[in-house]
C-alpha cells in the first residue's frame, strides 16, 4: 500500500492559510462603518502561471488574480488599471466547469482587445439581502474563487458590495454605472442564462442590445452540461447536501474545500486509537452527515484523510453535529492552524455502534477503505 502523504509543492493554489489575513466581514471598518475605497485591502492570489496554457497577452496584466473591493458601484470608481477590459457578471461560487470555460473566453477576448480580464461578483450573495432565509451557504469564499480563477487567466476579481440600491439599479442603471462608467468595458462575455438589473429584468438579448449601441464587443458562451443537464452552483449545492461529493466535483472540475481552524474535542479519539483534529470557523457548504474519503493539507504537507461529519451517537455526549478528520499517516500538533479538506468520495453513513471497541473495528475498515479510494483517486488524477 503507497503512503498518501504528499510531499509539499508550492503549486498554483497555495494553501489557504498562506494568505494575508483579512477581517471577517471585509465591508465593515473596525468602527462598523463601511470603509471607502481605495482604503479597502486588496489580496493579491500568488501564482506561477500566468494565463494558462497559448496565451500570448501583450497587456501589461498583473500574474496574480488580484481581489478588488467596490463600496458602491455608483459613487465609488475604480482604479484605471480596470478600465478598457473584458468583463463577465456572476456569483461564480464554486468556480464550476461552465463558469471556467465562461472565464477562459472572457481571456481570450481580453487578449483580443489587448485589455485586462475581469470577472465580477456582488458580496453578499444578493438573495441574502431579498430573501435573508433563503440565501444559500456558499461553495467557496471569495479568496478560493480568486485563487481557482488564476489559473483560467483572469486578471482581476471585482467584488462589488451588494446594497438596496445597488439592487434598485434597473438594467440600464446598471450598465452605465457599473460597465460603462465604471470599467469602461470594452467587451463582455456571459451566459446564455444571464439576468441582470432590478428584478432580474435585463437578459442577453437586452444586454447584446446595449454593447450593440455602445460599441462594445459581447460574446455569448455555451452553456456547460453535466449528464445532459446545466450545471449550477445550485445544482452542486444540492448535491453536496446529499453528501454526492464526487458528482459535485465532476462538475466542478476540482474537489470541494472546506477549511477550518483545528480546536479541541473530547479527547476521545486519541482512546480509541484515531485521533482527530476537530474543524471549527468553516464559512462553506459543509456535505451530509457521513464518512468521507478526502486529501487535507495542513499548510505543511498533504495527507490522505478519513473526515467524519455529523454527530457521535456511539457517545452520550454525542449528539452535536462536527466536522472531525483524521490524517492517515500523521503525527504531530495542529491544534490552532488552518486544515483544509478537499472531499473526493463518500464511505459511508454514521452510525451507532455497541461499544467503543465495535467503532474502533470499523474505523480500522474505514481507512483501509479511504485509502483504497485515494489511491485510485491519484491513479485517475496522474492520467
Ligand atoms: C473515519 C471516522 C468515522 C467515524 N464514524 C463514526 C460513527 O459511525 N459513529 C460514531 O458514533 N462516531 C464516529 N466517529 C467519531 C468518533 O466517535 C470520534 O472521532 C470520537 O468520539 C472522538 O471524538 P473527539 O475528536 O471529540 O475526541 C468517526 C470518526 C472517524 C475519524
Ligand atoms: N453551466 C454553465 N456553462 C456556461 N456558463 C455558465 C454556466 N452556468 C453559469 N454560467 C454563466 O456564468 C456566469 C455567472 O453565473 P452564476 O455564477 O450566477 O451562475 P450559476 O452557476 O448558474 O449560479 P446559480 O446556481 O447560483 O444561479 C453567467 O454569465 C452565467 O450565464
Amino acid at each position: 500500500m503507497s503512503d498518501l502523504r504528499e510531499p509539499r509543492v508550492l503549486s498554483h493554489q497555495p494553501a489557504a492559510n498562506a494568505l494575508p489575513l483579512i477581517a471577517p466581514n471585509r465591508w465593515t471598518s473596525e468602527k462598523g462603518q463601511a470603509s471607502q475605497f481605495p482604503t479597502r485591502p486588496h489580496l493579491k492570489v500568488r501564482s506561477t502561471a500566468r494565463h494558462g496554457p497559448g496565451s500570448a497577452s501583450s497587456h501589461p496584466s498583473p500574474s496574480v488574480t488580484e481581489i478588488v473591493w467596490l463600496p458602491d458601484v455608483t459613487r465609488n470608481t475604480v482604479d484605471a488599471a480596470l478600465h478598457g477590459g473584458v468583463t463577465s457578471i456572476g456569483n461564480f461560487d464554486g468556480v464550476h466547469r461552465g463558469h471556467a470555460s465562461l472565464l477562459q473566453q472572457t481571456r481570450q477576448l481580453a487578449d483580443e482587445l489587448d485589455g485586462p480580464a475581469i470577472a465580477c461578483l456582488f458580496d453578499p450573495h444578493p438573495i441574502a439581502l431579498l430573501r435573508p432565509d433563503a440565501a444559500p451557504k456558499r461553495l467557496t469564499t471569495v479568496d478560493e474563487r480568486a485563487r481557482r480563477m488564476q489559473p483560467l487567466g483572469i486578471d482581476y476579481l471585482l467584488v462589488c458590495q451588494t446594497t438596496q440600491d445597488l439592487l434598485d439599479l434597473s438594467p440600464q442603471a446598471f450598465f452605465r454605472a457599473l460597465l460603462m462608467g465604471n470599467l469602461r468595458s470594452r467587451g463582455i462575455v456571459e451566459g446564455a442564462n444571464f439576468c441582470f438589473g432590478k428584478d432580474r429584468r435585463g437578459d442577453v438579448a437586452m444586454l447584446r442590445q446595449q454593447c450593440r449601441n455602445h460599441d462594445i464587443a459581447f460574446r455569448a458562451a455555451q452553456m456547460r452540461l453535466a449528464d445532459g443537464e446545466m450545471i449550477s452552483s445550485t445544482r452542486i449545492r444540492n448535491e453536496l447536501d446529499r453528501g454526492r461529493v464526487e458528482a459535485a466535483a465532476r462538475m466542478m472540475g476540482h474537489p470541494h474545500r472546506l477549511s477550518g481552524q483545528v480546536t479541541h474535542g473530547d479527547q476521545r479519539g486519541r482512546t480509541l486509537g484515531f485521533p482527530t483534529a476537530n474543524l471549527d470557523d468553516i464559512e462553506v457548504v459543509i456535505p451530509a452527515p457521513g464518512v468521507y474519503a478526502a486529501w487535507a493539507d495542513t499548510g505543511d504537507g498533504r495527507y490522505g484523510a478519513a473526515v467524519h461529519l455529523g454527530p457521535n451517537p456511539t457517545f452520550r455526549s454525542g449528539g452535536s453535529s462536527k466536522v472531525e478528520v483524521h490524517l492517515i499517516d500523521y503525527s504531530g500538533d495542529l491544534y490552532g492552524q488552518t486544515l483544509s479538506v478537499d472531499f473526493v468520495d463518500r464511505i459511508r453513513d454514521v452510525a451507532r455502534f455497541e461499544s467503543p471497541e465495535a467503532l474502533t473495528t470499523q474505523l480500522t475498515h474505514d481507512i483501509r477503505s479511504v485509502r483504497q479510494r485515494l489511491e485510485q483517486h491519484q491513479e485517475h488524477e496522474s492520467l
